[in-house]
């Protein structure tokens, strides 16, 4: 059985058919991206999976268990995870009481974070940052970590709720293309360990094409196309929808997949 099914799914604005009836599968052990010109309707998906957003029509299943029509809290403790970003008003916290907080917020003790909860969760924190590779840089603020080490924090903090499925809305968006690429591969990495899935958005063909095992491409709210790297470079609908955008569908050979 897939992971995720989702099937026939649609979302309204007013007259505005954001999402059309799409519908896909997700695998354990499987990197997704979803791709797409700009108002494709990648966040409106990204937003109806993990129930931020009500649909109009359609269903999304997690392991044959519908989430419509459930709470965004819920789906999190069914498995679904997001990346967080590192709010302004956090950069003070330190790289680990960042996690630390992500596990509070699973264990739904948010509240006390600020007063009791210095010593909560840090062993498990700090296992989350060794998956990440950022132990060694714990008890830094993260306001002094270099940007592609606050997108690896983020990344832990996502691995907080355990999720079978992880959620990733532009992971790569500012960054040079050698932080790009340590943080894809890295992403990939933990998609395997811990088998489990990562559905995730994406402007940058190259990394698209270096590490996605297969996509999905979204045109005006319609699923135009799905397959790999191959199949998605040379799809007639793909070439005419992203045709003068700038984007280009060379592969990149810096950008290749390392693992
Ligand atoms: N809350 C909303 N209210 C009304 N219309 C919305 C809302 N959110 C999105 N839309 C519209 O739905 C369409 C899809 O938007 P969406 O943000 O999902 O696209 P996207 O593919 O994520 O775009 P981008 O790559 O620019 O982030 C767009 O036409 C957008 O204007």
């Amino acid at each position: 059985m897939s992971l995720l099914e989702v099937r026939n799914l649609s979302k309204k604005f007013g007259g505005n058919l954001a999402v059309d009836d799409i519908s896909f599968d997700l695998h354990q052990g499987e990197l997704l991206a979803l791709i797409g010109p700009n108002g494709a309707g990648k966040t409106t998906t990204f937003n109806m999976v993990n129930g931020q957003l009500n649909a109009t029509a359609g269903s999304v299943r997690l392991q044959g268990t519908e989430l419509i029509g459930l709470a965004p809290r819920k789906i999190a403790h069914m498995g679904v995870g997001r990346t967080f970003q590192i709010a302004a008003t956090f950069a003070s916290l330190t790289v680990v009481e960042n996690v630390q907080m992500a596990l509070l917020s699973h264990y739904r003790k948010v509240y006390s974070f600020l007063s009791v909860a210095a010593d909560q969760y840090r062993d498990e924190a700090v296992a989350l940052l060794e998956q990440v590779g950022m132990q060694s840089q714990a008890d830094r603020p993260c306001s002094e970590l270099a940007y592609g080490d606050v997108k690896r924090v983020e990344l832990a903090m996502g691995l907080a709720n355990n999720p079978k499925l992880l959620l990733m809305d532009e992971p790569t968006a500012g960054m040079a293309p050698k932080e790009r690429n340590e943080l894809m591969a890295l992403t990939k990495k933990l998609v395997v360990e811990r088998n489990m899935a990562v559905l995730f958005t994406e402007h940058s063909m190259d990394v698209v094409f270096a590490y996605a095992d297969r996509m999905i491409v979204l045109a005006r709210g319609k699923l135009i196309a799905e397959g790999d790297a191959n199949h998605i470079r040379n799809h007639p609908k793909v070439q005419e929808v992203y045709f003068g955008t700038g984007k280009t569908f060379e592969k990149n050979q810096s950008t290749q997949a390392t693992t």
